[in-house]
């Protein structure tokens, strides 16, 4: 089996003993520890001037390639195109999106240094895989400069309907990067279908069950990324025993947390998850004084003007729903625009009766899962999760909602506040049966056979 050639925006901490942050960075550097090769990132620095080469760090058989960018391409590459256009569309908010050429040129121009950047790190047998919606092209530019290895590449959001992406002018030629590459994978089976459909007439599957399309053969398929799901059932008691959460229950004094993390991204329906908390406090007056919601939004993206526009908007709502509620012993939304370490994280969700995970659109929601894994099973929490994550594709043991539905997420919310154990013990036993059979290096073990298979 030859080299793992990974290729991110982003890279995990470089430092010795830094532990990886989220399911991503874990698996690919599990994969890479074990197959040995390259992981091409950026290095987070922007120069005016950059020199083109990557900077290189060892660590065992694994090579870090870190990529300098200048300040004005990566504006157009990250803040433009990437964020300002293919976001928003990727998650069904069109009216978001700013599509410009300059952007996208500025979006391809730095795949290219991506590509340029890796050709010398290239070795025969190679295998590449390719991350996210920030270097899509990135494939076909490796074609396109003479690489013969197989490419594979995921999608870490959703894929929008064809009617959706047909906002995208440029959309036939994304489409066309896409299928450049030997196997695509998608989070759910929602979002290969909507590849598939945007794709039209332009392939037909084979006996095997792969995809021809542009005289090639290539695999299209749904991998639900995931965590670990043993380490995080086995962390929580000790994170539950630690400081942080301490302090966290002790300033509760008895009542129930509802909690709630997630990038400040207007993805995550954060103000209509903060007005479902507002009806719940209305509808329900015996809640008042006996519940706290903790929402924890660390900014992301904080250039990109609708990103700036959510925080003021939350902020806002945050005010007004203290200001209407708070009593002198007791304050009912906490609101932490900071971000926490993961492993704190796990005490947190333990110490919490609902884990309130309300997306609009997300690809994934990996916070659902770790919700769950780290909870006790003896008298575990409430999963309240939106139909529009990818997790709710497995996790059909939780609260469902649609997050459009303001009234019916305060009823889960006054539903699983009230759910009887046994009934929680039911739910949770059934939802870590699929977190166990579909963890983090069963996603990873999927995805690089299938890259395998093409090889
Ligand atoms: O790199 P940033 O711009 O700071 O954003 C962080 C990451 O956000 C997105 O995460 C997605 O990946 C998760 C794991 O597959 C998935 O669960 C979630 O639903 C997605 O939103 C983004 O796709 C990454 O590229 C970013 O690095
Ligand atoms: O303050 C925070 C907020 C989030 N996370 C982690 O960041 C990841 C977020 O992944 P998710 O798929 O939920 O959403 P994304 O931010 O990738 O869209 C999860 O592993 C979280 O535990 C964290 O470590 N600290």
């Amino acid at each position: 089996m030859g080299r793992l050639i990974v290729v991110s925006n982003r890279i995990a901490p470089v430092e010795e003993g830094t532990a990886p942050q989220g399911g991503l960075a874990v698996a690919v550097l599990a994969a890479l520890k074990e197959a040995g090769g390259v992981w091409l990132g950026w290095s987070g620095k922007l120069l005016d001037a950059p020199g083109g080469a990557p900077k290189l760090k060892r660590a065992g058989s694994l090579t870090y390639a870190m990529l300098d960018l200048a300040q004005a391409d990566f504006d157009l590459y990250y803040n433009g195109h990437a964020n300002s256009t293919l976001w928003p569309i990727f998650h069904y908010r069109i009216q978001l999106a700013h599509y410009s050429r300059a952007a996208e040129d500025g979006y391809r121009r730095v795949n290219a240094q991506f590509a340029d950047a890796l050709l010398p790190l290239l070795r025969p047998g190679d295998r590449i895989w390719v991350h996210d919606y920030q270097l899509i092209p990135l494939g076909r530019l490796l074609r396109d400069r003479g690489v013969t290895a197989p490419i594979g590449f995921f999608l870490h959001t959703p894929f929008p309907t064809p009617e959706v992406l047909r906002t995208l002018p440029t959309h036939e030629v994304l489409l066309q990067d896409l299928a450049a590459y030997d196997v695509v994978g998608l989070h759910t089976t929602r979002d290969r279908d909507a590849l598939l459909a945007a794709w039209h007439r332009g392939w037909r599957e084979t006996p095997d069950g792969r995809i021809e399309i542009g005289g090639r053969r290539i695999v299209v398929e749904s991998f639900p990324i995931s965590i670990e799901t043993e380490e995080i059932a086995a962390d929580a008691p000790a994170a539950w025993n630690m400081r942080s959460a301490h302090r966290l229950r002790d300033s509760l004094v008895g009542r129930d947390l509802i909690i709630g993390v997630d990038r400040l991204d207007y993805s995550k329906g954060l103000p209509r998850r903060f007005e479902a908390f507002r009806t719940l406090l209305e509808r329900w007056p015996d809640r008042r004084g006996r519940v706290s919601f903790m929402q924890i939004a660390p900014p992301t993206r904080g250039e990109v003007a609708d990103y700036q526009e959510i925080r003021h908007q939350l902020e806002s709502l945050a005010g007004s729903i203290n200001g209407e509620f708070a009593d002198i012993d007791w304050v009912p939304l906490r609101y932490l625009n900071k971000s926490v370490p993961r492993k704190t994280l796990l005490g947190f969700y333990r110490s919490a009766r609902v884990g309130l995970v309300t997306p609009m659109r997300d690809g994934m929601n990996l916070v659902a899962k770790e919700y769950v894994a780290a909870q006790d099973p003896e008298d575990p929490g409430v999963l309240v999760l939106s139909e529009f994550a990818g997790a709710a594709e497995e996790l059909d043991a939780a609260l469902i909602v649609n997050p459009f539905d303001v009234e019916r997420v305060a009823e889960a919310l006054e539903r699983a506040l009230t759910m009887p154990v046994e009934e929680r013990r039911d739910r949770h036993a059934s939802m870590m049966r699929v977190l166990r059979a579909n963890d983090i290096g069963h996603w990873r073990r999927r995805f690089l056979a299938a890259l395998e298979g093409a090889a």
